[in-house]
């Protein structure tokens, strides 16, 4: 303001352009503010978002009762929730044990396109040379998608994807395996971008793939025979039952084989016990290979297997004990070049016709298999080396 002739103050020209300016500017800063404001507020909500589903997920996963359940989760639904182009999950799986056990199990390797095992720990690709005990564990890898070098982690890549992170799945500093995130958007993993996020999620995704890795070699152990490697009779007992519901449910046959290695007494005697253990995984071996997928093969201890048939009735199942019987005593085991054992089995055999399976199936079970027995009892009567599949009143 400057003072005018008459005494009275009037604004000065240019300190009112000043002030105009200056409220411009600070409007144009406001507005600025705002926005910036909103997209903060807006970010702010996207990563509680993130966040409510990421934690939703992690008790997904902490709360999977089984391998099939767990990788079905992870390879589901961390892409949805994370919004990625494509997650796939490798495993190192050393002398194939992982997959041994999961097949016993029955899943389904098929339904998990995206489930990778890899045998050797530098085929994860990470950096590992020059590696001691003491070494830090290995980062995760983020960078640009290259099909060369990261086909075999993405074997059934969308196409366009641009960003990937392979991130180390760690246990106790052991590399149990590898998550690997892919993106079309080439700025999603870039290799200044900070790993704290992902390497958080893989630690999670690391102890639920141990545990419940754990928890079915557990259950595997429980259901199987050391020896042999075929199931148990814990698992054929509770099998029987299952088995009994559905062929009344559905109306078809089943049958049960009871096999016994004749004299086996004298096999042992013969090549001494370790020689015995050979013969019996060796007979395990050649029932197997008569059996059908859907069939179940246990031992029930000693010298002593059980089949179970599904929709067999007596006389396929007959027939199918017949080339069991004939595969072993038609060649001999060698237990080595020089040793060769000659050994014969006797097998009953019984089924259970639709219309059979009334009335509670655990003493139709016991009737069953008793069934069975006496046929062997009966094949072993009538000289060993053969198949009895009715009873001898019958
Ligand atoms: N090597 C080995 N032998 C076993 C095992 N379990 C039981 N046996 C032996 O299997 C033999 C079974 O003999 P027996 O029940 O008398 O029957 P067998 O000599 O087969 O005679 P038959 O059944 O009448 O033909 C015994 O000598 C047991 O010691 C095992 O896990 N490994």
């Amino acid at each position: 303001m400057t003072q005018t002739a008459t005494g009275k103050f009037a604004p000065n020209m240019d300190q009112a352009a000043h002030d105009a300016e200056l409220v411009d500017k600070l409007a144009t800063e406001n507005q600025a503010l705002r926005a910036r404001m909103a997209y903060l507020l807006e970010q702010a909500e996207r990563n509680h978002s993130i966040m409510t589903r990421h934690q939703a997920f992690d008790l997904n996963i902490v709360s999977a009762g089984n391998f099939p359940e767990l990788v079905g989760t992870i390879l589901s639904v961390l892409p949805v929730i994370s919004e990625l182009d494509a997650v796939t999950l490798t495993l190192l799986d050393e002398g194939a044990d992982i997959r041994t056990v999961m097949l016993k199990l029955d899943v389904v390797f098929a339904d998990f396109p995206d489930l990778i095992f890899v045998e050797a720990l530098e085929a994860l690709g990470f950096e590992l040379a020059e590696r001691t005990t003491t070494s830090p564990p290995p980062k995760p890898l983020l960078g640009m998608f290259d099909a060369q070098r990261h086909g075999a982690a993405f074997p059934n890549a969308p196409a366009g994807l641009q960003s990937v992170a392979l991130v180390p799945l760690l246990r106790n500093k052991r590399i149990i395996g590898s998550l690997n995130l892919a993106s079309r958007d080439p700025t999603r993993f870039t290799p200044s971008l900070g790993t704290d996020f992902v390497e958080h999620m893989a630690s999670i995704v690391a102890i639920c793939l141990e545990n419940v890795i754990s928890n079915e070699m557990l259950k595997y152990i429980g259901l199987t025979d050391s020896l042999t490697g075929v199931y148990n009779r814990r698992y054929i007992d509770r099998r029987l039952l299952e088995e009994i519901a559905r062929a009344r449910r559905q109306a078809y046959p089943i049958s049960f084989m009871y096999i016994d290695v004749d004299h086996f007494k004298r096999v042992n005697d013969t090549v001494g016990h370790g020689g015995g253990d050979e013969v019996l995984r060796e007979v395990a071996t050649r029932i197997k290979n008569e059996l059908r997928t859907s069939d179940a093969l246990a031992r029930f201890g000693g010298e002593e297997f059980v089949v179970l048939l599904i929709d067999a009735p007596l006389d396929s199942a007959a027939f199918v004990a017949e080339r069991i019987r004939a595969g072993i005593a038609n060649t001999m085991i060698a237990l080595t070049p020089e040793l060769q054992v000659s050994v014969t089995v006797s097998i009953g055999v019984a089924a259970l016709h639709p219309g059979e399976a009334e009335g509670d199936p655990a003493a139709i079970a016991r009737a069953w298999v008793a069934a069975a027995d006496l046929r062997l009892y009966a094949a072993k009567e009538a000289g060993r080396n053969r198949v009895v599949s009715t009873a001898p009143a019958e």
